[in-house]
């Protein structure tokens, strides 16, 4: 038990950081990682309802692409990306959907929604939220976003609502593609002109060498961000990740964080303390954090 002292600095340490963010826009990006443990999902959901109560507007966009792994392992379909990214032919497009749309979405909606019924499940391909073109022909129904309606958004925030977003997307003829859910969740703080976007990730943050978390780099910029795909170092799902950290600050998001969806409360040590975790991107002026 926290001595009644201990508490009261706390809440003296976060008073600031909650007064800067009141009514601000906070995009959370969570993987598919931190969502195959139900008790970190409540944890999760616990947090992303505390900033609504203090009144900051939490959007949560939320992969899954170890859960779709898992459902295409069992209907016998194989496994291939390019660069990180799935190549979605007809059938894997199907399971895509069902899974996050279908399952990983629900999930995340009901974890809320048992604390506050304030969660609304939205797909990006509806109500045109999420308009795509196809990234390249090797991948398929892969799409990449290029017109996100975040005054839908930010109609369910003005409403009291939290949007808990998935990322299929679709293109003018209404065709679903599969969107990269770290592409999809920057391309949405653009559009809305959010402060943060935060990454909940299954790793520390981006790191020097990926074997060891003790050489986690805390602080990049965009551009710094951008060299650092074409490092060795940097491979798989730590690609589209970086860039789009890269390119959410480039669009005008003031700051682009990565941390470790597997510690608790991560969220809320990254926005209301004053030491913040993982890694963050922001440009070269910026003041931290
Ligand atoms: N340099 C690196 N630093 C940290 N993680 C890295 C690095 N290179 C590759 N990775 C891998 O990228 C993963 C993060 O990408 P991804 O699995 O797509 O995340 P998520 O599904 O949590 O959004 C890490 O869990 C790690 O396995
Ligand atoms: C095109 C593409 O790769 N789409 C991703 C969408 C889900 C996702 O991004 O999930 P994570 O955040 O858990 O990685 C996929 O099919 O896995």
């Amino acid at each position: 038990m926290m001595a009644p002292n201990e508490t009261a600095g706390i809440l003296i340490q976060a008073l600031p950081y909650i007064r800067r963010f009141t009514g601000k826009t906070i995009v959370v990006k969570v993987g598919g990682l931190p969502m195959t443990d139900p008790e970190r999902m409540r944890s999760l959901a616990k947090d992303i309802l505390l900033l609504h109560s203090v009144g900051i507007r939490p959007v949560l966009v939320h992969g899954g692409g170890p859960q779709i792994d898992q459902m295409m392992a069992s209907a016998g379909i194989e496994v291939k990306r390019i660069d990180g990214l799935r190549v979605t032919d007809a059938q894997s497009l199907e399971i895509v959907r069902m899974v996050l749309v279908g399952k990983t979405n629900r999930d995340l909606v009901a974890a809320i929604n048992a604390l506050e019924p304030v969660a609304i499940g939205v797909a990006g391909e509806d109500g045109r939220l999420l308009e795509v073109e196809p990234v390249d022909e090797r991948l398929g129904f892969v799409g990449r976003v290029t017109k996100v309606r975040g005054e839908l958004l930010h109609d369910f925030h003005d409403d009291g609502l939290i949007p808990v977003v998935s990322t299929v997307g679709a293109d003018t003829s209404a065709q679903p593609y599969n969107i990269n859910a770290d592409d999809a969740a920057r391309a949405i703080a653009v559009a809305m002109g959010a402060e943060k976007i935060i990454y909940l990730t299954g790793t520390a943050g981006l790191l020097r060498d990926p074997a060891d978390p003790s050489t986690l780099v805390q602080r990049l910029s965009a551009a710094e961000a951008r060299q650092g795909i074409e490092e060795e170092s940097v491979t798989g799902g730590m690609i589209p990740k970086l860039l789009a950290c890269a390119e959410a600050v480039e669009g005008g998001v003031k700051s682009a964080h990565m941390i470790d969806g597997r510690a608790e409360h991560a969220i809320l040590v990254e926005l209301f303390t004053d030491e913040g975790i993982g890694t963050m991107i922001c440009n070269e002026d910026q003041s931290p954090r």
